[in-house]
This record gives structure tokens, sequence and C-alpha cells, in this order.
């Protein structure tokens, strides 16, 4: 395959001139996307490495903590924007049906569309999540907020009302860790050192997993089936 024949229709030569102009082979086109995917595997694979081994004793502490919180009835809350929504769902679903190991109460905010959508047109976005954490957390809960940016101010806004309702508060975010890390509001930050929302993203998954294989061991509960 090489170039298309067919003439493009109105706007389609402005949107994908590759396809048209120049540039119009498109399996050199794939080789060299095939390059740079090689290129940002193996970046996620030095990122994954670098932060397990910045963060390995401070990975552990945080999940003795979230262990106890949960011994002792506490809940966990997860929240964030955009990729990190359902990230912070992800999370939330696997403390509460894990694929093996004790089933844990956690909740996402990013899930109930009516509650997102009623507090972000009537108060405003930045309160999305706290006004959650207002009525829902208690003391001892748990907190996790993932942000790549570190600048979100729902958030931010997010974290000031877990700290004030004395719960345990978990960030993740990319690159320096933004306003979260200049905030030094949060007991545990986990900063993906890179500037690509996507590496963060990805690596920002390594974190949790390991967070919440951490709980499940202090709890007493990995060795019921673990694969490795
Ligand atoms: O990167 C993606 C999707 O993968 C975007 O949707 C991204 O999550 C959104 O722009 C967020 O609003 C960014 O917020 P944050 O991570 O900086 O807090």
């Amino acid at each position: 395959m090489s170039t298309l024949e067919e003439p493009p229709a109105e706007g389609v030569r402005e949107l994908y001139p590759f396809l048209y102009e120049g540039r119009n082979d498109i399996q050199s086109v794939l080789a060299e996307a095939r390059r740079s995917t090689e290129d940002k595997a193996a970046e996620i694979v030095r990122l994954r490495w670098q932060v397990a081994e910045a963060s390995a004793d401070a990975l552990m502490e945080c999940a003795g903590e979230m262990a106890l919180r949960f011994a002792s009835g506490g809940r966990l809350f997860a929240f964030g924007n955009g990729g990190s929504s359902t990230d912070a769902q992800e999370v939330a679903t696997a403390f509460l049906h894990p694929p093996y190991g004790l089933s844990l109460p956690a909740l996402s905010l990013t899930s109930d569309v009516a509650v997102v959508t009623a507090l972000s047109n009537d108060v405003g976005f930045e309160v999305v999540f706290a006004r959650q954490l207002a009525a829902l957390g208690r003391h001892g809960d748990i907190a996790v907020g993932l942000s790549t940016s570190g600048d979100s101010s729902n958030v931010i806004q997010a974290f000031e009302e877990a700290t004030r309702r004395g719960m345990l508060t978990i960030g993740l975010a990319g690159d320096k860790g933004g306003r979260l890390a200049e905030l030094d509001l949060i007991d545990y930050l986990f900063v993906i050192p890179s500037s690509s929302v996507h590496r963060i993203q990805e690596a920002q998954t390594t974190v949790y997993h390991v967070l919440w294989e951490l709980t499940q061991h202090a709890l007493g509960a990995a060795q019921v089936h673990d694969p490795g």
C-alpha cells in the first residue's frame, strides 16, 4: 500500500497530509512509528525501575499505613482528572475486587457522573472531589489522588479537605510533582520523573499496583495466591 488513489473528501487532505503528499509510503511511516514505540517501551521500563528503586522504602511504609487504616475500618477514596479519573477507578476496583486476596472498601470519586456534573455545574469543578470527601471522608480513611502535572486545583483542594479530616493522604504525580510537591500537604507523594503525560500514567499504574500488593501482604492476605 502506498498512496491513496481516491480523491480525498474535503478537509481530509489537510487532516492527513502524509497520505497524499510527500511521505506517501505508509510502510515507511509505520516503520518510523515502530522505532518510536520501542523507544517508548524502553522509557517506561526505565521509569518504572526508577520510581520503584527511589521509592522502595516509602512504598513499604505507605502500604503499612494503608493496611493499618483498613484494619481499623478505614475506607479508600481515589480521584483524578482525565486519564487519571479512570486510573482512580482502577485503584478503587483493585482494592475492592482484587484478582486474589482481601476485598477492601474503596470508592472512586470520579465514577458518579450525576454527582460530578452537579457539583461542577452548581459550585465549580475545583470542588468536585473536596465536596465528596467532606460528605464521605472520616478520620482514618485514605485519600489517593492522581495528577500527572501535580497542578490540578480540584486534586489539591481534595487533599486539603482530606488533611482537615485526618485522612491518610497519598499522591501520585509526574515531572517534579508540581504544586502537590510544593504545598507539602501529602503524607506520601510518589513522583514519576517524566514530562510525558502518557509515560507518567503508565508508570503510575505500577505505583498503585505495588501499593495494592504490599497492602495485601501487610494484611497477611497476599500468600493466598500470588502468581509473582
Ligand atoms: O492524558 C490524558 C488522557 O490520557 C488527559 O485526559 C489528561 O488526563 C487530562 O488532560 C487531565 O485533565 C490532566 O490533569 P492532571 O493529570 O494534570 O491533573
